[in-house]
């Protein structure tokens, strides 16, 4: 088989799948439009180049009438990024573009039996984005398409053997091209998703970075506040860490921060938010919690943490919690409380929960 056509790894998760096709539709769209804008032209081409070259049984009008959805839906794909719609306007553009092949086909074809496999290209070719099933479809479309013509026209032999050829051509034509866009495309999500990634997340303890998690919360505080829910902030900072990296050595120190970012993952709920905001302080976005329930939460996560050994004992945190006093208290002003508290916390003897 050849390498283009090697089964492709793409994401098996479907949150990425999803975020893909997503990315794909936002990608392609453009091209789509006009692809089909394109289309649109060799259509009008075709049927005017036909009626000089031929009487045609059927009227110009029922002969253009076609164009007039067909330049409706290329209209439409130009500002549509959504990908479930954006395949259905791309099928039903191919399924346009055949009724008008069938429409311009009945009766003699001398004359046009260059011109009407031309129309074949922009609609093999507006498809080949689509998802494997979509493509599948539209390549059906395509050879079946143009049979009433082939089967019930005045076609003959020679020129139906033309047509074939033609159509065989374009089929295979963006069979190639799907799979290089698709294998193209593919690698260049992956990458740029991975650039993003590494971006934002901490590479030692894999949680958000600073600027992330501020940009999460922002966008999170907006959906609380439109649901009138409480929500909580705490801010965690390891005890006695300058000791340990003096005295043990800094391969210690990260080794207690990554097990310390394991078990706040752990403690995790749906929708709760983890970033690392400094070195040795963390903080998480508690949506849905009162002050009482995230003090809660915190004192099973300071506890958790007892279960850690570092070379000099277990590992100890100090906990503030903030909540949001007023529905548009920003996150950097409930952080500041939560810090607050978490000096407090400190000051009281550290390995505690302080409320701001
Ligand atoms: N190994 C390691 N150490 C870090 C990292 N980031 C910050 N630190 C260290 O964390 C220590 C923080 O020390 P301090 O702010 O003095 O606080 P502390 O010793 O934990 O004391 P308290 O916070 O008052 O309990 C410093 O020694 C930093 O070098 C990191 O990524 N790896």
């Amino acid at each position: 088989m050849h390498a283009l056509f090697k089964s492709l790894r793409l994401a098996d998760d479907p949150d990425q799948r999803r975020e893909y096709s997503r990315y794909l539709a936002l990608q392609m769209g453009p091209m789509i439009h006009a692809l089909m804008l394109v289309g649109a032209l060799a259509y009008l081409v075709a049927v005017v180049a036909s009626t000089l070259v031929r009487h045609s049984p059927l009227p110009l009008w029922l002969r253009l009438a076609p164009l007039v959805p067909l330049l409706l839906v290329t209209s439409w794909t130009r500002h549509v990024r959504q990908p479930r719609l954006l395949s259905v306007l791309t099928l039903l553009c191919v399924l346009l573009l055949e009724i008008g092949i069938n429409l311009n086909g009945f009766g003699d074809m001398r004359g046009q039996s260059v011109v009407l496999p031309g129309l074949l290209l922009p609609v093999a070719s507006s498809v080949i984005w689509l998802a494997r099933w979509d493509f599948i479809a539209a390549m059906l479309l395509c050879a079946l398409g143009p049979l009433p013509m082939l089967l019930f026209g005045r076609i003959d032999s020679a020129q139906t053997f033309q047509y074939l050829v033609y159509m065989t051509i374009a089929i295979a034509l963006s069979t190639v091209l799907r799979a290089f866009m698709a294998r193209t495309l593919f690698e260049q999500f992956r990458l740029e998703r991975q650039l993003r990634e590494q971006a934002n997340t901490d590479g030692l303890t894999g949680l958000l970075l600073r600027n992330r998690f501020l940009e999460l919360a922002r966008l999170a505080l907006g959906d609380i506040r439109r649901r009138q829910q409480p929500v909580c902030v705490l801010y965690l900072d390891a005890d006695h860490f300058k000791p340990l990296n003096d005295n043990h050595g800094h391969a210690a120190g990260d080794a207690a921060l990554v097990a310390l970012a394991a078990v706040m993952r752990r403690q995790m709920r749906q929708g709760d938010l983890i970033g690392r905001i400094g070195g040795e302080e963390f903080a998480m976005l508690l949506p849905g919690l009162d002050l009482q329930q995230a003090a809660a939460r915190a004192e099973q996560l300071r506890l958790a943490m007892h279960a850690v050994q570092r070379p000099d004992g277990p590992l100890t945190v100090s906990i503030g919690v903030a909540e949001r006093n007023h529905a548009d208290e920003a996150i950097e002003t409930l952080l500041v409380r939560a810090d607050q508290a978490m000096r407090q916390a400190k000051r009281d003897g550290r390995d505690r929960v302080v409320s701001a």
